[in-house]
């Protein structure tokens, strides 16, 4: 089986981007270790402080935010990060040709009960000039490189750098990132959905008759039944949808009228965007393809279904939106 490495180098990925992932990639099997030992790190529970989110941080928040960052400083090739877990950007290295944005531990509300967190990460180029917010504010396509690893009863990297989606996973006794699936392939149709149902009564009107017109099955105008499985990580429903298709969604909702959206683009959205993209499949709003979106702050948030093509063109095609017409994006 091919290492991380020897898969970038064959995908001839340029070496400082393809450095810069095997630093993600260190730190990522640092991470698992911490989150492995649990308590007895004494690294769970909560912390005193929030983020600029209004989030209370975990303490396993704060202990991988700090990790990535340390190791992105010495990498060399990083410009400056974006993290959920920071205020503002912070500049790295002087001359880093990269911007990385991340969510270092999502599925927070996993981590006291021992279930799926992962770490999510977005990679840009940096462009010339002054590092600023304005620097990072760049549409998802033009993302080098995107994955995410899953700290899972195995820890494995999805990770994309425009070559289709690769999933790796850690081998307990080298410790290497090993290619378990070279293409990663999204199957078109599915049977099965994530949403958080608790906020049933907050969605717009065309995700209520979608969602309405799934839980009817058989006996309703879909004529099939469908399962639905929420892990309440996104890293956890999303690697669930690249292994055996799916449609996973956090949808607009009108619960806290300041706050519209749960995910965030940059270091969520995005990311997984590419990831699903790269695999066949599909991501948007419910208006707008996520990866066309032209940032307007590191930490805006966005609705976001995505997953198995034709039941996101069905869920679209409740908002309105017929995307068989669209032009394809190359
Ligand atoms: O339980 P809720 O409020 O529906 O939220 C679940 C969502 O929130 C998140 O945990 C947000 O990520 P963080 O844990 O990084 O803040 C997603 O992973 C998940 O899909
Ligand atoms: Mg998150
Ligand atoms: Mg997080």
């Amino acid at each position: 089986m091919q290492t991380l490495a020897q898969t970038l180098s064959a995908q001839a990925v340029n070496t400082s981007l393809a450095q810069l992932l095997l630093t993600l990639a260190d730190t990522s099997k640092a991470i698992s270790v911490a989150v492995r030992h649990g308590a007895l790190a004494g690294v769970l529970g909560a912390t005193e402080q929030e983020n600029i989110q209004g989030e209370t941080q975990k303490k396993l928040d704060v202990i991988t935010n700090d990790m990535l960052k340390d190791a992105l400083k010495t990498d060399g090739h990083v410009r400056g990060l974006a993290s959920e877990e920071e205020d503002y950007v912070v500049e790295v290295s002087a001359n880093g040709e990269y911007l990385v944005c991340f969510d270092p531990l999502d599925g927070s509300s996993n981590i006291d009960i021992n279930s799926l967190v992962g770490t999510i990460f977005s990679v840009l180029p940096a462009p010339d000039g002054a590092l600023n917010e304005q620097s990072f504010l760049q549409a998802g396509r033009k993302q080098v490189a995107a994955g995410y690893v899953l700290y899972g009863p195995s820890t494995m990297m999805a990770l994309t750098t425009g070559n289709g989606t690769q999933f790796y996973t850690l081998a307990p006794d080298s410790q290497e990132f090993l290619l378990t699936d070279d293409n990663v392939q999204i199957t078109p149709d599915t049977a099965e959905f994530a949403i958080n149902m608790s906020n049933q009564r907050f969605w717009e009107a065309p995700m209520q008759t979608y969602i309405a017109d799934l839980l009817l099955g058989s006996i309703g105008p879909r004529e099939q039944s469908f399962n639905m499985r929420w892990i309440a990580a996104m890293v956890g429903d999303v690697h669930r949808v690249l292994c055996r298709g799916g449609i996973f969604t956090y949808p607009t909702d009108n619960k806290n009228p300041e706050k519209p959206f749960k995910l965030r683009l940059m270091y969520e959205a995005n990311p997984m965007a590419l990831l699903v993209e790269q695999a066949g499949g599909r991501a948007s709003t419910g208006y707008e393809t996520i990866l066309d979106i032209e940032p307007t702050a590191i930490h805006q948030r966005v609705a976001v279904i995505l997953g198995s093509t034709n039941e996101v063109d069905t869920c679209l095609s409740y908002h309105g939106i017929d995307y068989s017409e669209e032009p394809s994006i190359d």
